[in-house]
């Protein structure tokens, strides 16, 4: 058997469709949605999302508001971009592209985000909403493995879901979104400390694996016909001496899962298409 493969570019480009109409919408009552970014130092990687960002923007007709800093910038410069983009109308939400360089207090910047414009929903007042059940900006990937699951018809209610990773972009409120009523599927969240992995994997009609470790999951860790989310994205060396991204889960369990979510081509697009959603729904509510 191989594996169905739930695609999150194609899913990405159907919701960016709807987007488009819905921005549309918005342009009638005169409102045009805005993104802002915050980008400080010019790691190649960071550089890349950003403008990947930004390029999907384009794409939908959000406008994008590009703020950029040097890598020695100091805070009190970091924190004056985050006032301005709080007080700034034309941006509905933002985000601050992470890792920050190690001098800045990545607590502090983030605390800074006015919540309402929290494009990650990764704020420490958005992430109690979760907890609470209150209405929030959501995570992004968190979201996009959601909706990805709902739009190819993998069943959450009941399913036994082993969750990999306690993060605070992926696991921690993924495990919070999954066991919400709306899902009302069961989690077991499974860490480091977690001492027979395999068991709990074994165990799971979903198994999603966010821990940042190229091929932790293997073939003999899954139950045949299992659904397989691989959110790992992980920079290595190949062979070649070439720089490239792996997920965390073995090639081989594509043979063995009923379905998978790829790495590249699953979660990351999802997860951009989610950021356009939450800036769009910012904008709706005016
Ligand atoms: N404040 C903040 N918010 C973030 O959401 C955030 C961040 N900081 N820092 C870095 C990580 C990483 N991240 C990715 C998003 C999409 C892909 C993506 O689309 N990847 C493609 C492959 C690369 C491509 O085709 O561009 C894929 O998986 O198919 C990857 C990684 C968001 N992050």
């Amino acid at each position: 058997m191989t594996a169905t493969i739930l695609d999150g570019k194609a899913t990405a480009a159907e919701i960016k469709d709807e987007l488009r109409v819905r921005v549309k919408a918005l342009a009638e009552r005169g409102v045009t949605p805005g993104l802002g970014t915050v980008l400080v130092g010019a790691d190649p990687g960071s550089q890349a999302y950003v403008n990947g960002k930004h390029r999907d923007c384009a794409e939908v007709g959000i406008a994008s508001i590009r703020r950029e800093l040097p890598a020695d910038a100091t805070q009190a410069q970091l924190d004056e971009v985050l006032t301005d983009l709080n007080a700034d109308p034309a941006c509905h939400g933002y985000i601050v592209q992470l890792p920050l360089p190690a001098h800045l207090d990545t607590q502090r910047a983030l605390e800074m985000i006015d919540p309402d414009k929290d494009a990650d929903g990764l704020h420490p007042v958005n992430l109690g909403r979760l907890v609470l059940g209150y209405d929030a900006p959501l995570p992004c990937t968190p979201r996009g493995i959601v909706e990805l699951l709902r739009r190819h018809d993998v069943a959450l209610r009941g399913a036994k879901v082993a969750l990999v990773g306690r993060g605070n972009t992926v696991g921690r409120p993924l495990g919070l979104l999954l066991t919400r009523r709306s899902e009302n599927a069961t989690v077991t969240l499974c860490h480091t400390g977690t001492l027979d992995l395999a068991a709990h994997t074994r165990a799971a009609d979903i198994v999603i694996v966010a821990a940042g470790v190229p091929g932790l999951l293997t073939a003999d860790m899954i139950t045949p016909g299992a659904t397989v989310v691989d959110v790992g994205i992980t920079r290595v060396i190949g062979a070649d001496g070439k720089g490239r991204y792996t997920g965390d889960v073995d090639p081989e369990v594509a043979e063995v899962a009923g379905a998978l979510v790829p790495m590249p081509g699953g979660v990351g697009p999802m997860t951009r298409a989610m950021l356009l959603t939450n800036v769009v729904e910012r904008a709706e509510r005016g």
